[in-house]
């Protein structure tokens, strides 16, 4: 037997006419018990609580990624800066003296609304003053290196959107900003600051006019340099098959004023990469150096100026200075910061930690360097930076006067910075001094006899002093005999 549990339609029509009597009679009832005020209030309370129930998300960007600097928070600030103009009524602004264009920011607190595929993000920028005690080492305070900052963006929108935030928007950011970048060919600075007890980066735009074009420099070498630059760009897939650290290291070695500063800008300028001037002589402990190391960022070139130079630079047995008087002795108790710290740290976990380094270390002394230093793989190229030539006196006087062709006077000046040791930086700071081409090599063919004469009388010393020097010796040998 077949029992149909179905209901019919008037069973249905009936079952709710008396659901909507008891509902009429229910709302009688509670209209007559519960006063007016009462009931508003149940439903603001109910309405109140219900916003409270979040529909948004919040991605927070800070500056740091632990040690190192966040790429996203980067991208951020520069993608922003396009957008804030219009949008915020408090922003901040500043320009170098070299900048041509001044850079707009967010002020504390501020937000901007950006629209991405008819989504809606809300980004709000936050600057935080944090207090920290600083490490007391052997009643030292002088070593911890602190951020006593904090800078983050907020980034909110509808919930439901989160996917598509993350899988979309930012990269469509940091894509932005790498074109920005690109388009604005920005070059930064960073340079050691210390703040009390605390060292850390500043950075400014960097615009040193040298490039490749305006080197005085022997010409094979610099397509030897240019060459091994592009190829090193181009060898990514290489550096990950053979298990090697994406960087390079360039040594250059000369006398003072043959254009070893002037070749890094023209490196970075050429590649646009972001310069770190690393001073060591600001540095006292590996530890600091390690942090600072981790706070550069990826396509940058480390500098290590005047490594000779760097009298607190310890050598490899252990911390070691040099002396007003130029002799080696070991370091004070609280200078803990040694060579091998810095290379093993440069080989090992810094070079793991990011792409595209270059490091440049110059000297006027190669020979005064550690050998451990300039090994290759370290050192991989070393640039010999020297006095001026025939065609960097030309190449000078092209940038300098813009003068491409022949002029009179060219062989004995050649003649001249071909039998002493000049160099560019002295030769470019004569052509310098007048703009007229005819008086300005005059200027540089009297300064050219000048250093002459001032040579001749150096030897003229020189032998005398030799002379004098053998006489007491002979003398003194006598009166042994
Ligand atoms: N090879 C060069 N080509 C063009 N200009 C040069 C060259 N060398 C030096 N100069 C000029 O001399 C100035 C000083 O040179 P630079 O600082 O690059 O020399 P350096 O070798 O780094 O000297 P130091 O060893 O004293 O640091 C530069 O600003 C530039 O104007």
């Amino acid at each position: 037997m077949v029992v149909n549990f179905s209901p019919s339609p008037s069973s249905i029509f009936a079952a709710y006419a008396s659901l909507s009597a008891f509902v009429m009679l229910l709302q009688t009832m509670l209209n007559q018990v519960i006063p007016r005020q009462v009931q508003n209030y149940i439903w603001s309370f109910i309405q109140s609580y219900l916003r409270t129930i979040p529909s948004n998300a919040t991605i927070i960007i800070e500056e740091r990624d632990g040690m190192s600097g966040n790429e996203v928070y980067d991208a951020a600030e520069i993608y922003l800066s396009t957008k804030i103009r219009e949008n915020i009524d408090r922003l901040k602004i500043s320009k170098c003296h070299k900048d041509n264009d001044f850079s707009v920011k967010f002020a504390q607190c501020q937000k901007v609304v950006d629209i991405f595929e008819g989504i809606e993000l809300e980004w709000k920028f936050v600057y935080e003053e944090r207090k920290k005690s600083p490490n007391v080492i052997d009643g030292d305070t002088n070593h911890y290196l602190s951020m006593s900052e904090k800078k983050y963006f907020e980034l909110s929108f509808h919930k439901k959107h989160k996917d598509k935030v993350l899988d979309l928007y930012v990269p469509f950011v940091l894509e932005k900003a790498n074109s920005f970048r690109a388009e604005k060919k920005i070059v930064k600075l960073h340079t050691l600051s210390c703040h009390l007890s605390s060292i850390t980066w500043d950075s400014i735009n960097f615009r040193h006019p040298s490039t490749f074009n305006t080197l005085a420099m022997d010409t094979k070498i610099k397509k030897d340099v240019i060459a091994d630059l592009e190829k090193f760009l181009q060898r990514k897939e290489f550096y990950k098959k053979v298990g090697k650290a994406w960087k390079r290291g360039y040594l250059l070695y000369g006398p003072p004023g043959t254009g070893k500063s002037s070749l890094i800008a023209a490196m970075a300028n050429y590649l646009k990469f972001d310069i770190y001037d690393l001073e060591l002589t600001n540095i006292r402990h590996d530890s600091d150096f390690r942090k600072l190391l981790l706070r550069t960022s990826n396509r940058s070139i480390l500098v290590i100026e005047d490594m000779d130079c760097s009298v607190e630079l310890p050598n490899r047995n252990g911390p070691m200075c040099v002396d007003g008087l130029g002799q080696a002795r070991p370091r004070d108790n609280h200078t803990q910061f040694s060579l091998s710290g810095l290379l093993n740290f440069m080989d090992g976990l810094w070079s793991s930690c990011g792409d595209e380094r270059i490091v440049v270390v110059t000297t006027n002394n190669k020979d005064k360097l550690d050998p451990a230093l300039l090994r290759p793989g370290r050192m991989d190229m070393h640039i010999h930076m020297s006095y001026l030539t025939r065609d960097g006196f030309k190449l000078l006087v092209s940038t300098y006067l813009g003068n491409q062709g022949y002029h009179e006077r060219f062989e004995e000046i050649e003649e001249s910075i071909e039998s002493m040791k000049i160099t560019p930086a002295e030769v470019a700071e004569e052509l310098l001094k007048i703009d007229d081409l005819d008086t300005s090599l005059e200027g540089l063919v009297n300064f050219l006899q000048c250093r002459r004469i001032e040579n001749n009388m150096t030897k003229d010393k020189e032998i005398e002093e030799n002379e004098v020097h053998n006489v007491k010796r002979l003398a003194s040998d006598d009166t042994d005999i």
